[in-house]
């Protein structure tokens, strides 16, 4: 049996930093090159051609997702210098059939993707039958972002053909020997490699961790795990890419500067310096969670001080965020507890009792419900609707590895405006 392949997906954008990248990896031990399907649109078929100019020792895999004039497509990559071209398994099988005697008349393979296929095992076994070379068993990276397993996929079609099978969606160093366990001869990585201030390195280590295949038994942690795991290490800025601009509060001061809260909403409606629901709200926490308080008729009065903050501090919950006033912060900011509010005011409020625990508030401009997660620090803070916490999390993690490579480029001596290619994007009116 031969070696399995790995194969690196150059999905970028702009060919220099691709050819880059590219040599990196071949240095780390990628055997085959893939001209990611958004090089592909940014730079057309000069980029097939540069790749396969600068590494001709390696396979060049042109990942078109071919829809249609499977001829046409399959003529012009083959004529660029591509090896194998990938089409959409979900295409019509007469795009298959003219994708597979184009493939042949030019001497190139073909590799039929199954992203968003719905019957992936039988649409594999056709697939095998109109005489493509490779089934890519694939998660996209909008659908890994909502949780969609690649290896999942893998073991449904595995067994159903007998032509060689890639693995491919978020594979990482992690993943990949499950993926091989499970018979996959080709690992296809994009983001685990490409993002990497390393690249050879992560290259080297998937390539060593193919060698050593271990059975795939799942995830390793429930989803509420992952998010805050994620959460805990992106920023409230990355979180606010991730979610284009939306889901940030407005005009929230850190009270103890360095601090960082990270948890689910307990969220409270109280009146005018009013502190009875905000405390109360102290035992209806649980450890991890975050204060969410709407007071913002009275920044006059203060529903919030030390004591809450002490008492806070020993139920374990993450944070508070005031839309309104909060008093006592010399001694607060002692207790380097995380605290955001609108304003400082030493008057305090009454404990009269109006309000509510858990239902919908809203705070510095956003609406937060129980339970919608919270990431709050230096630069603000942000509210996540739970129902896209997961995904929003990953997409946020995806938002901090890209700026992990643009950090090595800028250390290596580009200028942010190179390494964006800022004349190029412009928007032209
Ligand atoms: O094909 C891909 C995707 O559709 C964008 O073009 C990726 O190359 C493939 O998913 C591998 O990348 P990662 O999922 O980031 O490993």
């Amino acid at each position: 049996m031969n070696r399995p392949v790995l194969q690196v997906a150059l999905d970028l954008v702009e060919l220099d930093r691709a050819l880059t990248i590219a040599g990196e990896a071949v240095n780390g031990g990628a055997d085959w090159l893939e001209v990611g399907t958004p090089l592909i649109k940014s730079e057309g078929m000069r980029a097939v051609r540069m790749l396969k100019s600068a590494f001709p020792d390696q396979k060049i895999i042109a990942d078109m997702k071919t829809a249609d004039t499977g001829a046409i497509e399959v003529e012009m990559a083959a004529k660029s210098g591509a090896d194998i071209v990938c089409v959409l398994g979900a295409s019509d099988d007469s795009v298959i059939a003219e994708s597979v005697r184009a493939a042949r008349k030019y001497g190139v393979r073909i590799m039929a993707d199954l992203i968003s296929v719905h019957n992936p095992a039988e649409r594999a076994e056709e697939l095998e039958r109109l005489g493509v070379d490779y089934i890519c068993a694939h998660t996209g990276i909008d659908q890994q972002m909502t949780g969609t397993d690649s290896l999942d996929l893998l073991m449904k079609v595995i067994n159903k053909v007998s032509i060689p099978v890639a693995a491919a969606g978020g594979i990482s160093e992690k993943t990949a020997p499950g993926a091989i366990a499970s018979g996959a001869f080709i690992v296809i990585v994009g983001g685990s490699i490409i993002r990497s201030s390393d690249v050879s390195g992560s290259t080297r280590r998937i390539r060593e961790a193919m060698n050593q295949p271990v059975p795939y038994t799942g995830p390793e942690k429930t989803r509420e795990e992952e998010i805050l795991e994620i959460l805990n290490m992106v920023s409230s800025s990355n979180v606010s890419d991730a979610m284009h601009r939306k889901g940030s509060m407005v005009g929230m001061i850190s009270v103890c500067s360095g601090t960082k809260a990270v948890g689910k909403a307990i969220t409270v409606q109280t009146f005018a310096g009013d502190w009875a629901k905000p405390v109360e709200a102290i035992d209806r926490a649980g450890a991890g969670d975050v204060i969410v308080i709407n007071n913002d008729q009275g920044t006059f009065v203060a529903p919030w001080g030390e004591l809450a903050t002490i008492s806070c501090q020993n139920r374990g919950v993450a944070g508070i965020i005031i839309d309104g006033a909060v008093r006592d912060v010399d001694d607060i900011k002692k207790m380097h507890f995380p605290i955001w509010a609108k304003t400082f005011q030493p008057n305090a409020g009454e404990p009269k009792g109006f309000g509510e625990i858990g239902s919908e508030i809203s705070c510095g401009g956003q609406s937060v419900s129980p339970g919608d997660w919270i990431i709050a620090d230096e630069s603000g803070v942000v509210v996540i609707p739970r129902t896209r916490a997961y995904e929003i999390a990953r997409r946020a993690r995806e938002v901090y590895n890209t700026e992990l490579r643009i950090r090595e480029e800028l250390r290596r001596g580009k200028t942010l405006s190179q390494v964006m290619n800022l004349l190029r994007w412009e928007k032209k009116q």
